[in-house]
This record gives structure tokens, sequence and C-alpha cells, in this order.
């Protein structure tokens, strides 16, 4: 990493400095020439070019009043439109040439920034280092001296001379080197005996030896009653530099032999390394992210990590904020890995909640443990915000924001009320850290370490997705690369604040999903109010139509409370739900979970955000809708006076979103109404739209085989239509988005979980995409993608996870030659950006010196292969003509849906790992 590289000036710069340069010497040239013509005709014979302003200095007042030849006047005007021009071009050249020289030393400026930073963070990064070869080296002591004490134990033997005095038993054999899982108490106790009965058979340890290693140090500060110091992060008193090694808070020794240990489960190698990862973070005083993929395990890591604390008597309070979905899990998760912790669930009313805080005041007894603790308070991100003062009041060991990307804009409301509470530690946890730029990755890391990440303009544009669309824009960024190793700088600041491993990367023993692409074409009714859309038919239509009224039709649209009578239907139709809930649903269009937060107001995406900016709709009463005659005639309706009732959803100021709602389905902006006024729920429900087309081949089959599958769109009123399909066809579902409370979602996940014939359920990508757990499913199907890749990532992971039997096929639904395409590449461009900056292989350990020089020599080829070619969904099958009825024909649809392929991949992979375990058991 060249620290104090000098950045000459680019080539861009370079060449039109001289081009400019060349300019001024070409426009003295043009002069001279024509001085020189003009002086061969001229009888003066003057040698001197003219000046600027046309004039010839050279010439006495007298030669200057004779009047020029015609000809030569005209001369003298076209060289004086010449030296203009000249003058003009050179004027705008110096002018880029100055943008550029600004530019350049903008990015220089940015760039000692990052120097600086990677400075700061390497402080931190060599603080871990050493605190970790500290801890090898005490582990090894140990080890050395619970061998010798063994060997003059076993030397000692012979010599007892009453063998029927019951000697004590031989110290129990040394557990065996754990491969797959380790408890963390084996752990613990191992090192507790460490020094009584270590095997000798036992090799030293190495970093997979960790979990050792971190025992011991556990048992080492059991020992030492030493006081925490506080590593506060107040965020007014920022700390410059990193807080010496500080023990966590014990008290004095209270393990007895047998003692129960708080953390009931086994951890897996990686997470008893994310374990480690997250005790020395605590230990050091450094916040820091868990990036861990989704479903890899971070809440369990992270139970088994307060467990820790607790059993070494850190009495909290510790808090979780998280996204409202979550949080029942949170609550299983500790009933299931950490029973005798303490929990409380933060959530409700005023009322409800005045009496949740007197439970969170007080220490309550951990079973098990001679002590007692804080309950751990889990709570939503709108309960953080709403009682903010109360948390505020609390100074909180730790502090975990679960599904932490949600503080990726440094403004959010979220970020601005979590820096106001006192905590000592700050966790992260995030399976997307990068989802659309850096910036976002700047604002975790400026929420958790103000004092490092303070500039934005660190880390701001290096690299913008929208430029790796480009293949040329992406070999300039090669080349950037090769100069100025600004990847590289990133990653190692990163380093020492970040963990995370893909699942690639580890031993899940989840079988493997296929992602594949769909493209539905349009129906032909679907197509045509696509192409009105695109030339603003739609809009000259409405504006006659509503001339009478008044009503322009960039004011229209008909807003869902105003169409209770209609939506009555649907709502008694629904199963499991409440009118409540429904009615509160109605009032947006995207979801909007815990959007009470302003952090995604400008998200392309975000319908519900805009709604709420407040496009001030004019509701359209039933009557109005009938006259829209041309609509309906257009679009191959009813028409000539025979044209049905429908209901209308037309916003003319946002046409992306419109475009997108006719992607979609036509429904979205007309939905037929019945003579009654109700929706018309029938086949054409399903005909008029490509994707509902290929929808309708895929779930009958899928149904048939019993196979459980989760929908995920963005837009709750696309719930709405998918489940007046599951009513046309008959299909028991669940549902789940973000009106729904906290009651109603458990109660719907536990009736997918439960009922064997309720196969389908449909999920809000931001209401169910995080942190939920449906792995009854192994068929995802994502019916519209979201800007932001992470999105549909997460949402495909809510079944691709720990607990997953079965090869897990994801379909992602395009219609073909929309806007939905861009949205497509657009997400692959970041997650490109992504795959860049953080899923390289780079932060897959703990941090280690070798860890620290990889991450400076970022390798060329490998950054080449990401960029140039990438790895995509395939694109599976491209529906057939949209006016067949067979949109999928079965032999396609036999290939898609067959995971013989998968499953037979996993079953090798088995056999493989199998064999490679018991090799290494028979050879130890
Ligand atoms: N060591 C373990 N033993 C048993 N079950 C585990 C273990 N680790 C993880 N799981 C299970 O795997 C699933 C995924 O784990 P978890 O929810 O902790 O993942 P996550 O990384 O937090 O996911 P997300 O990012 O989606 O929130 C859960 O059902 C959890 O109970």
């Amino acid at each position: 990493m060249p620290a104090t590289a000098e950045i000459s000036i680019p080539d861009e710069a370079a060449a039109n400095s001289s081009c400019a340069e060349n300019i001024v010497n070409d426009g003295a040239t043009v002069l001279r020439e024509l001085g020189t013509e003009n002086n061969s005709s001229n009888t003066n014979n003057d040698s001197n070019a003219i000046k600027s302003d046309g004039s010839n200095p050279s010439k006495t007042p007298s030669q200057a009043s004779v009047e020029p030849s015609s000809g030569m006047a005209e001369e003298l005007a076209a060289g004086r439109e010449i030296l203009k021009d000249e003058m003009r071009v050179r004027a705008e050249h110096q002018t880029t040439v100055n943008q550029l020289m600004e530019r350049q030393a903008e990015k220089q400026r940015r760039y000692d920034q990052l120097v600086e930073v990677l400075k700061k963070s390497s402080v931190y990064a060599k603080l871990i280092v050493d605190r970790i070869e500290e801890e090898k080296k005490n582990f090894n002591k140990r080890l050395a001296r619970a061998e010798r004490q063994q060997s003059e134990t076993a030397a000692a033997q012979p010599d007892v001379a009453e063998p029927a005095e019951a000697p004590s038993p031989p110290p129990p054999p040394s557990p065996p080197r754990i491969r797959r899982s380790q408890r963390i108490s084996n752990a613990a106790s191992a090192s507790a005996t460490a020094s009584t009965s270590v095997s000798k058979k036992r090799s030293r340890p190495t970093d997979d030896d960790d979990s050792f290693t971190s025992a011991a140090s556990a048992a080492t500060t059991a020992q030492k009653p030493t006081k925490r110091r506080r590593a506060a992060d107040n965020p007014a008193k920022p700390k410059t530099e990193p807080q010496p090694v500080a023990e966590p808070e014990v008290q004095p020794e209270t393990q007895e032999p047998g003692r129960l240990d708080l953390f009931t489960g086994q951890l897996r190698d990686y997470q008893l390394e994310g374990f480690n990862w997250l005790r020395r973070m605590y230990e050091n005083g450094i916040n820091g992210i868990l990036g861990d993929e989704m479903g890899l395990g971070k809440t369990v890591q992270c139970i088994a990590f307060i467990a820790h604390l607790v059993r070494m008597g850190v009495t909290g309070p510790f808090c979780v904020v998280g996204p409202l979905s979550t949080l029942c899990n949170w609550r299983a998760e500790f009933a299931r890995f950490a029973p005798a912790v303490p929990v409380v669930l933060y959530h409700g009313n005023k009322d409800r909640c005045a009496l949740l805080r007197n439970e969170m005041r007080n220490p309550l007894p951990v079973a098990g443990c001679n002590t007692s603790c804080k309950p751990v308070v889990i709570t939503s991100y709108e309960m953080a915000i709403r009682d903010r003062s109360v948390f505020q009041r609390y100074e909180w060991k730790l502090l975990i924001v679960d599904e932490g990307h949600r503080v990726k804009n440094f403004q959010c409301r979220l970020a601005r009320e979590l820096r106001m509470y006192h905590c000592t530690h700050r966790l992260i946890l995030t399976g997307t850290p990068i989802q659309n730029n850096l910036t976002e990755l700047w604002s975790l890391l400026n929420f958790l370490l103000p004092e490092i990440f303070e500039k934005l303009g660190t880390f701001e544009a290096w690299f913008d997705a929208g430029v790796l669309q480009d293949a040329e824009a992406k070999r300039r960024l090669l080349e950037q690369e090769k100069e100025q190793q600004v990847l590289s700088a990133m990653q190692q600041i990163l380093l020492p604040f970040m963990l995370r491993r893909c699942k690639a990367d580890v031993d899940l023993e989840v079988p493997p999903k296929r992602e594949q692409l769909l493209y539905a074409p349009m129906a032909p009714e679907q197509l045509a109010l696509y192409r009105m859309a695109v030339d603003r038919t739609i809009e000259k239509l409405l504006d006659g139509d509503n001339r009478g009224s008044g009503m322009s039709a960039a004011s229209l649209e008909v807003t869902g409370p105003r169409q209770a009578k209609v939506r009555a239907d649907r709502i008694s139709r629904q199963m499991a739900l409440s009118d409540e809930t429904n009615s509160s649903r109605r009032q947006g269009e995207a979801d909007d979970d815990d959007d009470e937060d302003d952090a995604d107001v400008g998200d392309e995406n975000d319908e519900g955000g805009r709604a709420k900016a407040g496009v001030s709709s004019a509701a359209v009463s039933a009557d109005a809708l009938l006259t829209v005659a041309d609509l309906d005639v257009a679009l191959g309706g009813g028409g000539g006076g025979n044209v049905e009732s429908a209901e209308l959803h037309i916003n003319l100021r946002n046409p992306m979103a419109l475009l997108k709602r006719i992607c979609n389905h036509p429904y979205l902006v007309r939905y037929p109404l019945t003579p009654d006024g109700q929706y018309r729920v029938d086949e054409q429900l399903v005909s008029v739209s490509g994707k509902f087309r290929l929808l309708d081949r895929l779930l009958p089959e899928l149904q048939r085989q019993g196979r459980k599958v989760l929908i995920f769109s963005q837009w709750v009123c696309i719930l709405d239509l998918l489940q007046d399909y599951c009513h046309l066809r008959e299909y028991k579902f669940s549902r789940l988005d973000g009106g729904m409370s906290l009651e109603d979602r458990d109660s719907e996940i536990s009736r997918f979980y439960t009922e064997a014939d309720n196969r389908i359920f449909l999920v809000t990508t931001r209401a169910g995409g995080l942190g939920l757990n449906l792995t009854p499913a192994d068929t995802v199907i994502i019916f519209d993608s979201d800007w932001n890749p992470q999105a549909d990532l997460q949402a495909q992971d809510r079944c691709h996870r720990i607990g997953q039997s079965q090869p897990v096929l994801v379909f992602r639904l395009v219609t073909a030659d929309s806007i939905d395409e861009r949205v497509v590449s657009r997400a692959d461009a970041k997650r490109t950006l992504e795959r860049m900056i953080i899923s390289r292989s780079r932060f897959r350990k703990s941090l280690t010196r070798d860890a620290l020089e990889q991450a400076k020599r970022l390798d060329r080829r490998e950054l080449e292969d990401l960029l140039l070619t990438e790895a995509k969904p395939t694109t599976a099958a491209a529906a057939a003509a949209a006016d067949s009825a067979e949109v999928l024909p079965d032999a396609e649809l036999a290939k898609l849906l067959d995971r013989s392929d998968l499953m037979a991949d996993w079953e090798r992979l088995r056999a493989e790992r199998r064999a490679k375990e018991a090799a290494a058991d028979s050879s130890q």
C-alpha cells in the first residue's frame, strides 16, 4: 500500500492540458500565417502579427487610417472571427483543465483521508493481533504446566503404597479435538481443568483452537477479579485511541465444578470463532460488525456471548434492538439456547411498556449460577425511538443492533436516537453490510466508531455501483486499483472491525440453493397498458375524462381507505387476520415495517415513503371511474357503452411506479369490479399478467409435490392480489406484512409451521425478509425484485439456512422487455460492489498478522475475475409466446422444478465430508 503515494495527474487531465497548449500554439500559427498573407498583399510589408483585437500595432496612425482593400478587410474580419473562436476554445479548455485539476485535488484529499483512517485502523488491528498472540502464548504456557504436572503425578503414582485407599481417579481423558461443533461449555471446562488434566496427545493450538484459547482466557479472567475499565463510547466523548485491554467486569471466582453453563447449545466451529471474536472485541473495548451471511447463526453467537458475559459476572443491562418481525425469534432463541438468562420483550402500548419497565429494572437471579443480572431487553426500532428517554437512562453494557444495515443512513432517526444511548459496547449484526454503496458501510462504521470514521468523504464515491454496469468503467476501476490500491486500503481498514463469513466458507451442512431468473413476457392487455404508460396516452385519456370534473390527471389517485366498501369482501375472506390489521394495512402501498423511521425516505423503491411524503391524492368516486371508457377500449375491455366498473390506481406523478405496477399486474392500475362493487376474482386475474401466468404454472406443481413456498413482494397491494389468487385456486396460505401486529405475525408463522396443507407464505420483503426462520419452505419466489439486491438475498435466506434439509429453489420473476430488467441489472451491479469490498476471503477469520499482510496484497487477477466475469443467476426459462396458454411447457416446468442434481451434489459432498472426518478421526 503506497501510504504516501504521489498521485499523478491522470491521463485525461494531462491530455486536456496539452490539448489546450496545442490550441494556443495552433492559434498563434494561424495568426502568424494570416499576418504573412496580409503582408504579402500589403505594400507596407508588415511582419508583425495582428493583436487579439484585430489591430496591427506596427502600423502608424496614418497607415492605419489608410482604408484596406475590400478583400483585405474580409480577410481581417475572418481573422478576427478565427481569433475569437480560438480564444473561446482556449478559455473552455482552460476551464476543463481547472475542473479536472480540482477533481484530482479532491480525490487526493479523499485519498489522504483514507490513508489517515488506515493508520488509525491499523493501531486497532495491531492491538487485536497482539492480544491474540498473547492469549496463545498464555495458553501454551498453561498447557506446558499442565503437562508437567500430569507427568509428575504419573511419576509419583507407583509410589502409592495402598491402592485400596482409592487414589483419586485418573484425570478424565482430554476432550477429543472437536471438529464440527464445539460446546462452549466443553471449551470452558476444558480450560478450567487444563491445569490438571490435559492430554499429552493434544496438539499445539492453531487458529482453530481458538476455543481453547478463549476458554483459557475466560478462566484466567475469572480468577482475576479486575474491574472492567469503562471503554464507553459516549458520543459526547469520542475516544481517539483504542482503550487498553480491559477485562470484563467479573465477580470473584464463582464457578463450582459441574455448575450448569448458561449456554446450552452447541456452537459450530465458525460460530465458536465468532464467539471468540465477540469476546475479544468486548474485552478490548472495540465496537464491531458481525457481518456473517444470513442464516449462519449471528443470533446464536450473540446469545452465547451474552451468556458468557453473565457467567463472567457482568450484570447487564443488555439491549437488543431489531425489526419487529425478529423479536419473537430472539426471545425463542434465548429460551432455547440460554434459558437461564432472563429476557424482557419490550413492545406494546404505553401502559404495557410501563409494566415492562418494572421488569427491566431489577436484577434477577440466574438459575444455576451464583449470580444475578438484569434481563436482556429485546425491543424494536420503533420502541427504541419512541421510548428513547427511558432507554437513555440505562448504562447498557452491550447494545446489539440486529439487521443493523438499518442505520445505513447515518442521519436517519434510528441512528440519531441510538447514538444518545449510553453504552459500553456496541455491536451491529448484519448479513448485508453493503447494500447499495460505500456510504452505507461508512454509516455503519460511523455509528460504531465515530472517532475513526468521522469524514464521510473518505468513503464516498470511490466505487459507484452505476459504474460497475459499464465494461469500460470496470477497466478504469482496475487501473485505479493498480495505481492507488484503494480497495486493499478499504479492506485493511475494515479488517479489525468486521467479521464476515459466507455460507460457501463454512461447513454449514445445508443443502445447496439454485437461483433462477424467470422471464415472463407481458400478456396482451398488460402490454397495451404498458405502452400507454410509456407514451403517456394514459395521461391524455385521463385528462380528457376528468376535464369536466376539474381534476388534473397528475393528481389522480385512488386511495385505499376510500375503497372500504369494495375491500370489505377481501377482508372478510382473509384467514386468521383481524379487520384492524387489514385496515391499517390498507394505508400503505409498499410495505413499511417499522417505517416510522425516516431512514428509507429517498429509497428509490419506497412507495410507502412517497405516499407518506404526501402525494396529495384525489380520490375518484366510483361514478367517475365508469367514465374512463377510453381506457377500457384501449385495453380491449367492454367499451361501446358496455364499460365495466373498475378501481383505478394511477399516480402520474410517479411514472416509474406506474410502469412497475403494470409490469407486475395490470390490476394494480385497474382492478375490475363486480356489479355490486366487489373485486372481480376470476380467471382473468391470471391471464392478464405475465408473472401470474408463470406463477400459475409453478404453484400447482409445487402444491402437488407438497412443497412449501415463500412468495415475496415489496408491495402490500401485490400481496392482496396474490391472496385473491390463492382464494381463486383454493390454496391455504399465511401472510405477513408491515401492517400486522406482533401477535398476528407470530400466529401466521406458527400456522405455516404447523399446518401441513398451508403451503404458501405471502410475505413482504421488508417486513418478512429479515431475521425470520421459515425453514419448512424449500422454494422461494421473488415476485418483484428490489433495486437493492440484498433485500432479495435476505428474503431467500429465510429458508436457506441451518435447519433446511432440502435443496432450495429460488425463482426471481422478471417481466421481459420492461423496467423490471433494469431493476435486475442494476441490482447485479450492486452485488458486484458488495463482492468487491467485503465478500472476499479476507474477513473470513478473525484478525491475524497473516490476514493483515494478505489484505495489503490484493490479487489483481481475483479482482479482474470478479469484475469482468461475474457469477449471475442462471436465466432459466423465458416463457413461451404471450398469447399461448402454455406459458411454460411441461418439459420446461419439470426441468425447472427438478432438484435431483442439487440433491446428488449434496449427497456427494456429505459423503466426502464423512470420509474426511473418518480419516481424521482414525489418524488421531
Ligand atoms: N449452533 C446451532 N445449533 C442449532 N441451531 C442453530 C445453530 N446455529 C444456528 N442455528 C439455527 O439456524 C437458524 C439460523 O440462525 P440465526 O437466526 O441465528 O442466523 P442469523 O445469521 O442471525 O440469520 P439472519 O441474518 O437471517 O438473522 C436458526 O433457526 C438457528 O436456531
